[in-house]
């Protein structure tokens, strides 16, 4: 059994958490974070969804997957109007979490020290394969990270890391298939068929 669904029945108290989906782009990772928002709806939980502001590539007020699946959210600038718009939420789920801020994990913890399961999808690498935003020091803090895996477009090993193929500096670039794709290890550091 996952940990995940385990969570709230430790001797009748109401125990939070921060569970941590995290991987390169295409992994799975929103697919992932709606599943579990999804279950939670059905046990009737009270839920929020929350993503940055800055990623609006599908929908402004929607976390959707690159397979069109989608739920409701809120776009927040700053980490800090989670709690603010949190409210009686027993179950936080927060996507793309490396465009947030420093204080990100801060946040996480007050929410799962008041009994909140929080739930944190993002990258964990950033184009050049180093640590992405608050993502490593939420890791840190999580009782659960889940590391999932995309299929590398070159050889179809598993993928850790997102490849930019287009020529922009800038860590933040967003973005599809039009300037990513998952490579793994060996695809990537090679650098096959730029
Ligand atoms: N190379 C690939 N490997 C795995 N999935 C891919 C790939 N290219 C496209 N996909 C699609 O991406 C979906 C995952 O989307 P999503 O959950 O939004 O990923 P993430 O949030 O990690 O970027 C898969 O179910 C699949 O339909
Ligand atoms: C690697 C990398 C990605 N981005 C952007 C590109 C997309 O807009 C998101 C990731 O979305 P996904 O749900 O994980 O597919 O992040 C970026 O800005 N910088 C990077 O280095
Ligand atoms: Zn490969």
């Amino acid at each position: 059994m996952l940990f995940s669904e385990n969570y709230f029945s430790q001797r009748d108290r109401q125990v939070g958490s921060i569970e941590v989906i995290c991987g390169s782009m295409f992994s799975g990772k929103t697919e992932e974070l709606i599943r579990r928002m999804k279950r939670a709806q059905f046990a009737k939980l009270p839920v929020e969804i929350f993503k940055p502001a800055i990623d609006i590539r599908y929908a402004e007020k929607e976390v959707v997957s690159h397979d069109s699946n989608s739920i409701p959210s809120t776009p927040v600038e700053h980490s800090s109007a989670i709690l603010l718009l949190g409210g009686e939420a027993k179950v936080i789920g927060i996507d793309e979490a490396q465009f947030f801020d420093d204080e990100l994990p801060n946040v996480c913890i007050q929410l799962a020290n008041k009994g909140v399961r929080v739930i944190v999808a993002g990258l964990d690498m950033d184009y050049q394969g180093r640590p992405f935003g608050p993502m490593p020091n939420i890791m840190a803090v999580a009782e659960d990270v889940y590391k999932v895996h995309a299929v590398c477009v070159k050889c179809g090993a598993p993928a850790n890391y997102s490849y930019r193929f287009t020529k922009n500096d800038n860590v933040v670039l967003l973005g599809e298939k039009e300037s990513y794709e998952p490579r793994c290890r060996h695809c990537y550091f090679h650098k096959i068929d730029e």
